[in-house]
């Protein structure tokens, strides 16, 4: 059977069950401590939905809770400039290798001599914030969120409060990955770099909103290539869950991406797209609840690009 048909056979009943199982693996889970306002969550919450190429759609959970992009942001900036600017343009200023460091790894950057690695960790995020158009963070994000809402027809919106705490709580890792790729001759202009990733971090969505976004990347869209869309999957394959990207690709093997808010997309190319919110996160910065529920889920219905 097709991963399409296989998703479209979906029940209520079996999501449930698997999102009920989630939920409660939440527990254990971390809310991250470095940005104070993404800790004050509950840590078991938990929503998932489901968009089918067939048009049929699933939710279950705290669905109308909203939540920040952060990290999920990044195959969506990588898309939005692979279409403005092209794969030449794109890949001079980021590189296409996975990284075994955590996200915000400034040793594996300074072992790259401050080349950013790849687009889904922040220094290639930073990279590519800095290319969007517009003269300020603001609008920048304003171009990239209306760019996204138009084609996905969701509704992206800057949460200004999640901002003020980004800012606030200082920054300092990302600070410095953007000085090393600066001193390197990789970035111009870090300051309206990271004031641009800051900003896109904290687009809001709920999980329906998530899932719009996904089928970007799961089927044919006007004004989306297939090659643009075949390169941002590959990338979350290879590089979504930052060093869990490789044995997450052996138990589940869809590209995936995930952020600190506890987002966390998956893509199952020609059948649609599985967006989860759940904040607790485990030791690499992934929700713990997502990546069981997806383990379960995808083992359940035999979904995979590989058979
Ligand atoms: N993994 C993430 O979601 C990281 C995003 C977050 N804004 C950071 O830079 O730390």
């Amino acid at each position: 059977m097709m991963n399409s048909a296989k998703l479209s056979n979906l029940t209520q009943a079996q999501l449930e069950s698997l999102a009920v199982q989630a939920r409660s693996y939440s527990q254990g889970g971390r809310l991250p401590d470095y940005i104070p306002l993404l800790a004050q969550v509950n840590p078991e919450w938990f929503a998932v939905e489901i968009n089918c190429t067939d048009g049929q759609s699933f939710r279950f959970g705290e669905t109308e809770i909203p939540f920040v992009l952060m990290s999920v942001i990044k195959p969506f900036v990588l898309l939005c400039l692979l279409e403005e600017m092209g794969k030449e343009g794109v890949f001079s200023h980021v590189g296409m290798q996975p990284s075994d460091q955590a996200f915000f790894s400034i040793e594996q950057l300074e072992a790259d001599k401050g080349w950013p690695r790849n687009p889904m960790i922040n220094s290639g995020a930073i990279a590519l914030a800095s290319l969007l158009p517009g003269d300020n963070g603001f609008s920048r994000c304003e171009n990239l969120r209306q760019w996204l809402n138009q084609r996905a027809g969701a509704n992206l919106m800057l949460d200004k409060a999640m901002l003020n705490s980004v800012v606030a709580a200082g920054g300092e890792r990302n600070r410095a990955i953007a000085k090393v790729m600066f001193e390197s001759g990789f970035l111009n202009a870090p300051e309206i770099a990271i004031d641009t990733y800051n900003h896109i971090c904290c687009l809001a969505v709920n999980v329906s909103d998530l899932a719009k976004l996904g089928m970007l990347l799961a089927q044919e869209k006007a004004g989306i290539s297939i090659e643009n869309r075949r390169i941002v999957n590959a990338l979350m394959l290879t590089c979504g869950l930052y060093e869990a990207s490789a044995s997450f690709a052996v138990k589940v093997g869809l590209p995936t991406k995930s952020g600190v808010s506890g987002a966390l997309l998956s893509i199952v190319p020609s059948a649609g797209a599985i967006a989860c919110y759940s904040p607790a996160l485990d030791h690499v910065g992934n929700s713990k609840a997502g990546i069981f529920f997806l383990e379960k889920f995808t083992n359940s219905l035999n979904l995979s690009l590989f058979i």
